[in-house]
């Protein structure tokens, strides 16, 4: 399907707070815009307390938008769209503790206030279990990317691929985009494991201390579910494949505003250092001037190339504190906002064709096209005729058929099937190959066919009307040129036929092509057994120069003679066409005075001098086009005959080089059989908190009570000191 070009769809959403300053942040009624009244405080004395105002314009300013809504106007679509075969990626930016978790995964104690990925998990599964006409595939990652570290975040599930000894990374491929090396995949089946399984990530999610937030997750984190979809029937081979990316970046916040040290400050500084880059993509990627855009620089950036300017519906919510105390860090997250506003995508289908599935489908077609013939060879009351491949003595009986069509015994052969009909073709063409076979042996024939050769036959025409030719070197023709002093000169040019084998031995001239002929015949004579056997082109030149390079010369020298004549025509044309002007123009000329004369009334006998000119001039004319036509005739006798010698003489050069060929280069008997065979073609998923009216919350309660449990269970470490978490059980 083909890729339409998209923007990026962008959202400020802005936490809720009881001291929201109005008088700061401005939220325009028409849903979005927002304006910031920002009074600086700057050190520079004329800009002490200046007010500067700003304003931004979005997709959507969500101010006080609960969980459900904000996934309806922000998410649903690129899920949606997803399951169509659309890559998406909901992306939520902003400084630590505006909401971006809350936004993205929501609260995991309460059903009504989930996030933005359990509520495109729940959608999902119920995509599938409406659209029954296409099997799904789902399957779910969780990366998290700390201090430029990549962590599997499922890792520990049970079922994980051992990890990649090379460990993971960001790798980039043709045909495959930009995936994660050692990420781990899981097939999930229904909501409640997708949860169990966002929930299980979620545990692992590092979880530092921080001076604004002290549960504020100081890393990003993507959570993709990939999504295959075939249809349920075999009739379409092709499938679709998405991705949908579903990205909690780290707080945008400066380092001197965190307070951090130690091990916060290093986390920061990576945060800073990722979240830097990503804004340097997105200037890049927004403006279309620039032709490099740096996704490499680091593992976010690196891993979200796809997502930011891809074949992707992509979607930023840019979350906000409603607090002036924040207003900086408001100010660059709008800011940021806006760049992304003017990044383009171009969301396509991922389609896919599967072989395996196509050569099905394919298998089906026939099995059902023979039985559909089937009944109509019933219902046409033929039913012995079957559709199989014919048997021998079918082909047989066949080949007898036509013997005795083409030799007149048999008056019509009966029609029944398309294979015999084909069957019946076979034979007619091993009848006229044989009948042309014969006729190349008495006749010394070359078959057309031979591309190889006749290329190189004309390729040699082409190059032999630059060749300088003796007048001389000819005997006289069969007939000479008269009544045009160019023409005589051209004459003296003479063509010589080349003769058969047969009819060679009656001339008496030593320098003609029966003479190549005979030299050909003697190279005959003696093969010389090149090894490897030479390619027929090559062996064509190397023939032309050597056994053939008489004939060769006739008939380049034939070739000159024709392409002269050619030309003579041609001038000659010219001339009786102009003679043929002239009498026209001179003949309405005379009509012309006629009708002048008839409209004044006057006689045409009292007028007759001017005439008398005209009528003389036009009568010279007419014997002179007589005079030249005669000519032309001639001339264009000439050329035909000069062709059928040229044409004598390919057939005649071509013929030698075969025998010779067949000579030089003997094909063994067993590929001769192949070559015969081939020829003749082969016939053939506790407490459930239930909301009373909605049993939807079933499956994220289970998955939460699970989670639950595993958090309350001791942890345990591997051998080499790594927590690991208890495997997740089956979903009962
Ligand atoms: N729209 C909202 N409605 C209600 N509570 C909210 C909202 N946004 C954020 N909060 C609350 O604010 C707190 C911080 O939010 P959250 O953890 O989502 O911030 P964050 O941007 O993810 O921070 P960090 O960058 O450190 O990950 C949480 O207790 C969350 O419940």
């Amino acid at each position: 399907m083909e890729a339409h070009s998209s923007v990026v769809r962008v959202f400020v959403r802005i936490r809720p707070t009881a001291n929201f300053s109005h008088d700061v942040i401005e939220c325009l009624p028409d849903g979005q815009t927002v304006n910031i009244h920002h009074r600086k405080d700057s050190r520079k004395p004329q800009d002490k307390n200046q007010l500067r105002n700003h304003s931004f314009r979005l997709e959507g300013v969500l101010q006080g938008v609960s969980q459900e809504e904000l996934y309806a106007r922000v998410c649903r679509q690129v899920v949606l769209g997803a399951l169509d075969g659309y890559n998406g990626t909901v992306m939520c930016f902003g400084q630590t503790g505006s909401g971006k978790t809350y936004t993205m995964t929501g609260s995991t104690e309460s059903y009504k206030q989930r996030g933005v990925i359990p509520r495109a998990l729940q959608e999902v599964f119920r995509e599938v279990d409406k659209r029954t006409e296409h099997v799904f595939s789902v399957h779910l990652s969780y990366l998290e990317i700390y201090n430029e570290t990549l962590v599997d975040l499922l890792s520990s599930l049970q079922g994980s691929p051992s990890p990649s000894p090379r460990g993971m990374a960001v790798i980039e491929e043709a045909g495959r985009g930009v995936f994660i090396r050692g990420l781990s995949l899981h097939p999930v089946h229904n909501e409640e494991e997708a949860l169990n399984l966002l929930f299980e990530g979620e545990l692992n999610h590092i979880i530092g201390s921080h001076a604004l937030n002290r549960n504020s997750s100081r890393s990003h984190s993507i959570f993709t579910v990939h999504i295959e979809s075939r249809l349920r029937t075999l009739s379409d081979a092709k499938y679709v494949t998405s991705k949908l990316n579903l990205v909690d970046l780290a707080g945008s916040e400066r380092l001197g505003k965190t307070g951090s040290e130690g091990q916060m400050f290093k986390e920061a500084m990576y945060i800073n250092k990722s979240l830097s880059f990503l804004e340097q993509a997105i200037r890049a990627l927004a403006d279309r001037r620039r032709e490099h855009v740096p996704f490499r620089q680091t593992k976010l950036t690196h891993a979200l190339k796809d997502s930011l300017g891809g074949n992707c519906n992509t979607v930023l919510v840019a979350n906000i504190y409603g607090e002036a105390a924040h207003i900086e860090e408001t100010l660059s997250t709008l800011r940021f906002a806006s760049r992304m506003k003017c990044v383009r995508t171009n969301p396509a289908v991922n389609e896919h064709r599967d072989p395996a599935a196509q050569i099905k489908k394919l298998e089906k077609d026939v099995q059902m096209l023979k039985e559909e013939l089937s009944i109509y060879n019933t219902l046409a009351k033929r039913p012995s005729i079957t559709n199989e491949p014919l048997s021998e003595a079918q082909l047989a009986e066949i080949h007898s058929q036509v013997q005795r069509y083409l030799e007149g015994n048999l008056e019509e052969i009966s029609i029944v099937s398309i294979r015999q009909v084909q069957a019946v073709f076979t034979q007619f063409k091993l009848a006229v190959q044989k009948v042309k076979a014969q006729l190349c042996q008495t006749y010394n024939l070359v078959e057309k066919d031979q591309s190889a050769n006749t290329a190189a036959i004309e390729e040699m025409d082409s190059r032999g009307s630059t060749d300088d030719v003796k007048a001389g070197s000819f005997e006289a023709s069969h007939q000479s040129l008269k009544n045009n002093e160019r023409l005589e000169s051209a004459s003296k040019s003479k063509l010589k036929p080349v003769q058969t084998p047969e009819k060679e031995e009656e001339s008496p001239e030593s320098d003609t092509a029966s003479q190549a002929t005979q030299e050909s015949q003697r190279a005959g004579n003696e093969p010389v057994h090149l090894d490897p056997t030479p390619s027929k082109a090559q062996a064509f030149e190397d023939f032309k120069v050597g056994p053939g390079s008489k004939i060769t010369r006739i008939l380049k020298e034939n070739n000159a003679v024709l392409l002269e004549r050619r030309r003579v025509l041609r001038q000659l044309t010219e001339e009786v066409n102009a003679v043929k002007r002239e009498i026209d123009c001179t003949t309405a000329s005379i009509q012309q005075q006629q009708e002048t004369r008839g409209g004044q009334g006057q006689s045409l006998v009292l007028e007759e001098e001017p005439d008398a000119t005209s009528l003389m001039k036009l009568r010279e004319l007419t014997g002179l086009y007589r005079q030249r036509y005669e000519v032309l005739r001639d001339i264009k006798a000439d050329v035909n005959y000069c062709q059928h010698l040229v044409d004598q003489c390919r057939v005649h050069l071509l013929s030698e080089f075969e025998n010779w060929y067949e000579k030089s280069f003997p094909v063994p008997e067993e590929e001769r059989t192949k070559e015969k065979t081939l020829e003749q073609g082969d016939y053939n998923q506790r407490p459930c908190e239930l909301l009373p009216d909605d049993c939807s919350s079933e499956s994220f309660h289970n998955a939460r009570y699970r989670m639950l449990k595993r958090r309350n269970t001791p942890v345990q470490k591997n051998s080499s000191g790594q927590r690991r978490l208890p495997h997740i059980l089956p979903v009962s």
